[in-house]
């Protein structure tokens, strides 16, 4: 028989925990007893969670996975469906205070399949409806990466790069960490078990892969992402729960393909000839499998790139008018807040018992239009203030 959980179960109610212990807090699913910020080994550098079956009576550490959120100065917990916890941490900027633990959603139950066993997923939850990622496909040498490069030279604020990991050596002009996490084969496939990498794929002898701290950088520092992978890894994210626009970029003929290649000079013959015959696949793929919603053609570079920015929306004004997202203002909680839940809204009370009446001190989170989840950011999260002299939301904070 399992040592008697810490906390003391008489606090929760209705799935709703308050903090019982130091700062931990739980919330029951099922048979399950999900246990935030107890005493793990690694508690010092991230919020823990421990899992106590109450049909075994035994205590499970999972596997973790996605960013995890830093230890603070306490956190509420709140059971927001049978597949994932709302954690609201206090005292944090507004913009990293809403976090979700994913106990059972698909990617868990996906991912519980794959490593064997008890599996949970943090994915931090972000205002608003931020833009999708941008997923940009095509065969080696049809200008993917000079496209990019033209893309977040004109709105340097708008779009931010998913540093792949790759096992291929650097060329020349590439730098680690900017333009690839260049890694030995070893350290990349103990990442990919543990279950780093959103998507991975072997491409032309080499691994590559995108891990899931890449992407929810760029998501971090409020830009657009932008993912340059091959069409195996953009099939892999059209599977994951990121949502995303996924482009193809063709060549105009194999022979331009071929001349582009050789004039970049950076792969030897033979690496050359094999991009090559992988190229006709991939263009095979690219136009027939149905994971792209567009399809461009890179024959002029100049007039390719405009059509890239006008399905992505971008006119002429967007490079000066464009805002980062999200917009800073936001939801500070403070140490004494208290929460609770009420059909699809989460309420966070911030003031003292004595002045809940006043304006002001009532937050409501929406949680009904939420998108997206773990491997990556939770978006669509609604903030209002609420003045309980009036009948309902009356001012939206984001
Ligand atoms: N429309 C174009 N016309 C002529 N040359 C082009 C055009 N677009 C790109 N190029 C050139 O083709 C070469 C390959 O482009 P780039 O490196 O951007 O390809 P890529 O798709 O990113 O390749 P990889 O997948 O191998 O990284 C570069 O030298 C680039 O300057
Ligand atoms: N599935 C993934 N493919 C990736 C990733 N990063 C890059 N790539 C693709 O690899 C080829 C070759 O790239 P190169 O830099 O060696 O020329 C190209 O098609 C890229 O799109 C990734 O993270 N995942």
């Amino acid at each position: 028989m399992g040592e008697a959980p810490a906390f003391c179960f008489d606090n929760l109610q209705n799935g709703f925990s308050f903090k019982s212990k130091g700062f931990e807090t739980s919330a029951d699913v099922g048979d399950k007893t999900f246990v935030i910020g107890g005493a793990n080994s690694d508690s010092t550098s991230y919020i823990g969670v421990q899992i106590y079956d109450k049909t075994t009576c035994k205590w499970v550490i999972p596997t973790v996975l996605g960013t995890k959120p830093k230890p603070c100065k306490g956190h509420s917990t709140i059971l927001l469906n049978e597949d994932r916890i709302m954690i609201i941490i206090k005292g944090s900027t507004p913009d990293d205070c809403i976090w979700f633990l994913e106990v059972d959603t698909k990617y868990v139950r996906e991912q519980k399949k794959v490593l064997g066993t008890e599996v949970v997923a943090w994915s931090k939850g972000m205002r608003g409806d931020a833009e999708k990622p941008v997923v940009i496909s095509g065969p080696s040498g049809v200008g993917k990466g000079t496209l990019i490069n033209m893309l977040m030279k004109e709105f340097p604020s708008m779009f931010g790069f998913s540093v792949s990991h790759t096992t291929r050596a650097p060329r020349g002009n590439e730098n680690n960490g900017v333009h690839y996490h260049f890694t030995d084969r070893s350290v990349m496939e103990k990442d990919i078990k543990d279950g780093k990498f959103l998507e991975f794929a072997s491409v032309h002898g080499n691994l590559y892969g995108t891990s899931i701290e890449a992407v929810e950088a760029v998501a971090d520092s409020g830009k657009r992402c932008i993912l340059d992978i091959d069409v195996q890894g953009a099939r892999s994210v059209r599977a994951s729960s990121l949502e995303a626009i996924f482009i193809f970029i063709c060549p105009p003929s194999m022979r331009q393909l071929e001349e582009r290649l050789r004039a970049r000079g950076t792969e030897t013959e033979e690496q050359i000839l094999k991009r090559l015959r992988n190229a006709e696949a991939e263009i095979e793929q690219g136009k027939s499998s149905g994971i792209f919603d567009h399809i461009l053609y890179n024959d002029n570079l100049v007039e390719c790139y405009e059509n890239l920015k006008e399905l992505l929306g971008l006119d002429g004004s967007a490079a000066t008018n464009h805002k980062p997202y999200p917009d800073p203002k936001g939801i500070d909680l403070p140490l004494n807040h208290t929460v609770s839940k009420i059909d699809n809204k989460i309420l966070i009370n911030c003031g003292t018992p004595e002045l809940e009446t006043t304006s002001k001190n009532l937050i409501a989170l929406d949680v009904l239009g939420l998108k997206g989840g773990a491997p990556g950011r939770t978006r669509g999260l609604n903030v209002y203030s609420i003045d309980s002299f009036s009948d309902g939301l009356n001012e939206k904070l984001s």
